[in-house]
């Protein structure tokens, strides 16, 4: 298969940067929480997350020209009230690096943090080969303990080529109500897709896989869907009238980050929907590794007015209103209730 060695770094590279972020997830300090300049939280775990993914992608990888699309850099970083941060992120990718044993390497400097941080700075586009990363994606899901995923896609020509989702407390089993919060089963969840050839599912800490597929209903009355735990990143009001308009019967389950495309992709739930607030301008790295892992399991990602999501125009997705997800029985009828929703919604 044409993607075969980078779809296995990949994996090696997200599973890697998913125990360095477990790490500081168990020992979550007030210190390791700090404010990017658009105050969204971020973490020692980010930036240790995008280094080791960084850094692995180039090691495996090593006679390929390399180029990432990631959502950190090391501008707030280089300032030097974050020193004793940076001494910590080092710290903790060197001692990652050490744990996993399986080779010698030398210790990485603060410098080649650095470097490794910024190495994610390229615009992406529509030619060439784009590696997109979100190192952790619901940071505020991984503050509160709760979802989050390592989320790696690789573009080649501006389209989305494979993709790879570490989702470190999803279970790996079914997720299909609230009670996820509280199941007991075996956490850890890894999903890997690359195009043409469906989607895969192992424990993050196993090598057994096996093929996953959206789940087949047409009835929404059986569908649940998934949506966005916190408020702030979509409209709940908007999200519950196209549930009801549509016929869907139980509540939504509230996830964060895109672990929810992963749980789609297995036929936990039948629906994602996502609709930000105004203003906000959705970004690849939120998207890429989800939208095929949902896609090669059977699934179908459009905006509000049906259009596939658009991966070549640099680091922003430019979409209608919203993001939408589900089976292809179900799409029609769904962007049916959206359009209804929106219209209604805009005439109030
Ligand atoms: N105001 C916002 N509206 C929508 N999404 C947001 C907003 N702020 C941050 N995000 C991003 O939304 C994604 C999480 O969405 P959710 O968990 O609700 O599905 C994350 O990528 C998060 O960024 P980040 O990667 O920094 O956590
Ligand atoms: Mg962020
Ligand atoms: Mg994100
Ligand atoms: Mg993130």
């Amino acid at each position: 298969m044409p993607y075969n060695k980078e779809l296995e770094a990949a994996k090696k590279a997200v599973s890697r940067a998913a125990r360095l972020c477990q790490r500081v997830q168990e020992a979550l300090l007030q210190s390791d929480v700090q404010s990017k300049s658009d105050k969204t939280p971020v973490t020692v775990a980010d930036y240790g997350s995008q280094v080791l993914v960084s850094f692995v992608l180039q090691k495996e990888l090593s006679s390929e020209s390399f180029s990432m699309v990631a959502e950190e850099d090391s501008g707030d970083l280089r300032k030097e009230e974050s020193s004793e941060t940076l001494r910590r992120i080092t710290e903790l990718v060197n001692d990652t690096l050490a744990t996993d044993g399986s080779e010698s390497i030398n210790a990485l400097s603060q410098e080649d943090v650095l470097s490794f941080i910024d190495s994610g700075k390229s615009d992406g586009g529509s030619q060439g080969r784009h590696w997109v990363l979100d190192p952790i994606d619901g940071t505020k899901g991984f503050l509160r303990g709760g979802q989050y995923a390592i989320a790696l896609g690789m573009l080649d020509e501006g389209k989305v080529v494979l993709g790879v989702l570490a989702c470190p407390n999803l279970p790996i089993t079914s997720v299909a109500s609230n009670d996820y919060l509280t199941s007991l089963d075996k956490i850890g969840s890894l999903f890997f897709a690359q195009v043409g050839e469906g989607t895969y599912m192992q424990s993050l800490y196993g090598s057994q896989s096996s093929k996953v597929h959206v789940t087949g209903t047409e009835n929404p009355e059986e569908a649940s869907f998934f949506e966005s735990f916190e408020a702030a990143h979509t409209m709940h009001d908007l999200t519950s009238l196209i549930a009801k308009k549509l016929g869907v019967k139980v509540p939504p389950v509230r996830i964060d980050s895109q672990a929810k495309y992963g749980a789609l992709s297995r036929g936990d739930g039948a629906i994602y929907m996502r609709f930000p607030h105004k203003g906000y301008r959705e970004k690849i790295w939120d998207h890429a590794a989800g939208c095929i892992v949902v896609t090669e399991a059977g699934g179908v990602v459009t905006d509000a007015a049906g259009h596939p999501l658009d991966f070549s125009k640099g680091k922003h997705l430019d979409v209608d209103t919203g993001i939408i997800v589900t089976n292809q029985k179900l799409m029609p009828a769904l962007l049916k209730a959206v359009r209804e929703s929106l219209q209604e919604k805009s005439s109030l």
